[in-house]
């Protein structure tokens, strides 16, 4: 299979400072790719690259083999299919579910587009399955506002999806998540991979053992190492730089 996405010998320079220093990493379709690494290490950077965020000193970010996206900028990004969801909260509180939903619908980013247009059949039929996808559908008529945080953020993650990402882009999901809710999030990362690729950064490693194939482990900009958790857990190195310690990795 062919990669997605395909970052190579990607630089950045922060005046001076290489926070990321020469990272190869590929991302197949529909795989859930993990990023982890100790505080500091580029992961956030990285994601910062493939949406356009932070250009590089030098390096390249094909999509889809082919596509340039490097120097492209964020709303080009997007719409070749690359979307992120931030840590920060970014749905509109006073609307209902429902709502910010439709302001995600293609073509429809203002608030104004969305009071003089109705929603076609097919754009009510996908944002009620993606309802249902997120957990939400009995929510639908409720405030934003009003949501558990567990539910705004799988409400911030339907938004991206209304986008039909190939490439999904998530830094720390699960932060601040109830037990539970952490373990729904697991799922529907999963489910979503079922169309599109999924890149986590992710810090809560027993959620990374949880729902992880394959992980790609940063230090000081650099890929350390990459495969699965078992694999991750028995490299020496990742023992020795990600804890500080020898011994049992993660
Ligand atoms: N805009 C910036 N200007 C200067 N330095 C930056 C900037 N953004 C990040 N850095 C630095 O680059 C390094 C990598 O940061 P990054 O946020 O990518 O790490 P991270 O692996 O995501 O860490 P964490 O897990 O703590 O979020 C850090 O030393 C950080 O202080």
């Amino acid at each position: 299979m062919q990669p997605i996405l395909s970052c190579r010998n990607i630089l950045v320079d922060f005046s001076g400072f290489k926070a990321v220093q020469g990272v190869d990493l590929e991302v197949q379709p529909q795989e859930v790719r993990f990023l982890i690494g100790p505080n500091g290490a580029g992961k956030t950077t990285m994601l910062d690259v493939i949406c356009g965020k932070t250009k590089v000193r030098s390096g390249e970010v094909l999509f889809q083999q082919t596509k340039k996206i490097t120097k492209l900028q964020e709303h080009e990004i997007v719409n070749l299919g690359i979307t992120r969801k931030f840590q920060a909260p970014s749905i509109f509180s006073k609307l209902t579910v429902f709502e910010n939903l439709e302001l995600s619908v293609k073509q429809r980013r203002n608030l104004w587009s969305v009071l003089r247009a109705k929603l076609s059949g097919e754009e009510k039929d996908k944002i009620v399955s993606l309802l249902e996808k997120i957990g939400l559908k009995e929510q639908m008529s409720e405030a934003a506002g009003s949501l558990a945080h567990g539910q705004k953020q799988w409400l911030e993650i339907g938004m991206q999806l209304m986008q039909e990402p190939q490439i999904l882009l998530l830094d720390e999901p699960i932060a601040g998540m109830s037990e539970s809710e952490r373990y729904k999030t697991g799922e529907l990362i999963h489910e979503i991979a079922d169309t599109c690729s999924v890149l986590i950064v992710e810090h809560d490693m027993e959620f990374v053992k949880n729902f992880s194939k394959k992980v790609t482990v940063m230090h000081e900009g650099k890929v350390l190492c990459e495969g699965s958790m078992e694999e991750i857990q028995q490299n020496e190195q990742v023992a020795e730089v990600y804890l500080g310690r020898r011994g049992k990795a993660c």
